[in-house]
């Protein structure tokens, strides 16, 4: 293995370059490309080393990409290398990612064709989990609406760069990404990218989750099934209002920066909470699962969409001030308490040594397995697993999330400490309170004060959930509900309007329940229930069940290409 490693190592080229005036060593590693500025009595002053794993293409020339591509002409003896530079500004979680760039000039031209061949091999040998085909979806309703050009400008000439071949969907209507990938051939596809927000990248996960489940012969509804891990891969191009999953993975929603990830092949497990009404599968959810505060706010915004990313602003306002509680039964399953917590304060990046003793635990003898780790709720107890716990009472808020869920709007988000890769989700549960208590609870999302030191608010790290109303007061199955909320927004970019739905439901004469909740701000009847929103979708039930599907790390599960270790992002300086 060492010899092997030495031998990889050799350096395949070295030779003196020009850059612009100053004279360099160049040297090609098998891992790395160096230069070092020379000063004129040949002594070395400083060096740039760029590992060839974050190369992103080498061009003839003296090339320049973005805002666009040029190529000066009369350029025989010179070439430009592509690669990743970090900038110093992101996130306290992420750093923004910009394309490098430097233009190499050789004595010769024959020099300049080695170089260029030598760095391509180099590419090509040690950047095996690069994508070359990609199926690219672009919601152009997403955010501000500017999918399309983002998609355009920004990211299709780094893809051409590289060398990754893309087939672009425009969607006309909403679950067209979700068909598309359940339904189409994907022959010759090595990973699946959506250019939007929250509600696309959940078109892309139900479309990957499904199809590998059709294609292994199992039911995604029959809750015995144990789900087979998924071999596509999701990038996410953020172009939406949340961008939750982008910000959680990759801690900055930047296109550039995830461009880039794809490119180079980055990969993120993520963890996945199925939802469950009577048995049969609602939804997956890969980050809020919440009930009251955020239900409301979601179907508040819904009427709002017009006003793009700021309607969560308008519309949290507007919950806030109606001043809201429901009665429900939350039951939860504590996960094993010793392996991690939701206030251990620590901060869940690629690599998290919890994550991976996550994956031991789970499949400690099969390596190769493909299969994630899911059962029967009555299945998930184990020795170190506590027994369902039962909590009953008035609540402002109950959410369940399955990682950090950072975003703009919250950059340590809803659990700061919640892992991306455990098999478990943190169970928020903000009991009902005095409006300037449950204000410095919200507050406190956005800095970095303890939103769980709080009297009102209980966090536990969980295996499972289960929320049903008060006894007496239990679900009826409302399938206008269903049919109302099943085709996402129309092929306007509009959401079918709930208040529409409220008038047709109440002309009906149907009075309780989530039809209550219908005219909950335009009435002045208080509502009993709320709604369920689940990664931005508003659920057809209000009585449900969550679990944890674990994902394997390293298997790939459910990956996003643009996930980034934070540790990459502060110890790995192009300067030496
Ligand atoms: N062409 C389309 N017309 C209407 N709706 C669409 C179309 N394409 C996708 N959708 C739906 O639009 C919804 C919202 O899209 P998206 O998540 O991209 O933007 P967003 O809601 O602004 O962002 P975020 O989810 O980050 O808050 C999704 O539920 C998706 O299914
Ligand atoms: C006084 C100041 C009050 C400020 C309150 C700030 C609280 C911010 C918490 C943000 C939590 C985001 C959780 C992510 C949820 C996403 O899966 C989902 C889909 O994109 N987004 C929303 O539902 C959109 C939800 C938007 C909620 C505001
Ligand atoms: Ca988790």
């Amino acid at each position: 293995m060492e010899l092997l490693d030495m031998d990889i190592d050799l350096v395949r080229l070295e030779s003196s370059l020009w850059v612009g005036k100053k004279r360099y060593r160049a040297a090609l590693t098998g891992w790395h490309l160096n230069w070092t500025e020379l000063d004129k009595k040949n002594r070395d002053k400083k060096t740039v080393s760029v590992p060839v794993s974050e190369v992103i293409g080498v061009e003839e020339g003296r090339v320049q990409v973005l805002p666009q591509r040029s190529v000066a002409k009369d350029t025989d003896r010179e070439f430009t290398v592509f690669y990743v530079k970090r900038s110093s500004s992101g996130s306290p979680y992420g750093l923004l990612w910009r394309l490098g760039r430097t233009q190499f000039c050789c004595p010769s031209r024959d020099l300049r064709d080695q170089w260029m061949t030598q760095l391509r091999i180099a590419l090509k040998t040690h950047s095996p989990s690069r994508p070359h085909r990609l199926l690219v979806f672009i919601n152009p309703f997403g955010g501000r609406k500017q999918g399309r050009q983002i998609y355009h400008s920004l990211v299709a000439p780094l893809f051409e760069l590289a060398g990754i071949s893309s087939h672009v969907v425009v969607t006309e209507r909403a679950n067209q990404a979700r068909d598309h990938i359940l339904k189409k051939d994907l022959t010759g596809f090595d990973g699946v990218v959506c250019v939007g927000g929250d509600g696309i990248f959940s078109e892309l996960l139900h479309g990957v989750i499904g199809r590998t489940q059709q294609e292994a012969g199992l039911s995604e509804h029959d809750p015995s099934v144990t789900l087979q891990s998924c071999d596509l891969h999701i990038g996410i191009i953020p172009a939406g209002s949340t961008d939750c999953v982008c910000f959680a993975t990759v801690g900055v929603n930047d296109p550039v920066t995830s461009a880039l990830h794809i490119i180079i092949g980055d990969s993120q497990p993520l963890d996945v909470c199925s939802v469950h009404h009577c048995s049969s599968l609602v939804r997956y959810s890969v980050s809020l699962v919440g009930y009251g505060f955020y239900g409301d706010v979601l179907a508040e915004s819904e009427r709002h969409r017009w006003m793009g990313p700021i309607r969560y602003d308008y519309s949290g306002a507007m919950v806030y001030l109606s001043n809201r509680s429901y009665a429900g039964v939350i039951q939860y399953l504590p996960a094993d308490s010793q392996l991690s917590s939701p206030r251990d304060n620590t901060r869940c990046l690629s690599g998290c040594s919890v994550c991976s003793k996550g994956t031991e635990r789970l499949f400690p003898h099969s390596p190769g397995a493909s299969s994630l780790y899911s059962s029967h709720f009555s299945q998930f107890s184990s020795d170190t697993e506590g027994e369902w716990v039962s909590v009953e009472g008035r609540f402002r808020a109950v959410s369940l999330t399955c990682m950090s869920s950072s975003c703009p709007r919250s950059p340590l988000g809803l659990s700061p400490s919640a892992h991306l890769a455990d098999g478990t989700g943190d169970l928020i549960i903000v009991r009902d309170t005095h409006p300037l208590g449950f204000l410095t609870f919200l507050h406190r999302h956005t800095s970095t004060q303890d939103q769980f030191d709080l009297p009102f608010v209980d966090v536990h790290r969980v295996k499972a959930v289960r929320f049903s109303l008060p006894t007496g007061e239990e679900e009826d199955r409302d399938e206008e509900w269903e049919r109302v909320n099943d085709g996402g927004m129309t092929e306007e970019g509009k959401r079918p309007s709930r208040s529409g739905s409220h008038k047709h439901l109440v002309e009906r004469g149907e009075e309780r329940g989530q039809k209550d909740f219908l005219c909950g701000l335009c009435c002045s009847k208080a509502p009993t229930v709320s709604v369920w929103n689940c990664d931005g979708e508003i659920l057809p039930h209000t009585e449900i069940s969550c679990r944890q599907e674990e994902a394997r790390s390293g298997g790939n599960i459910l990956a996003n290409e643009g996930a980034i270790t934070r540790v990459n992002n502060r110890y790995n300086s192009n300067i030496k």
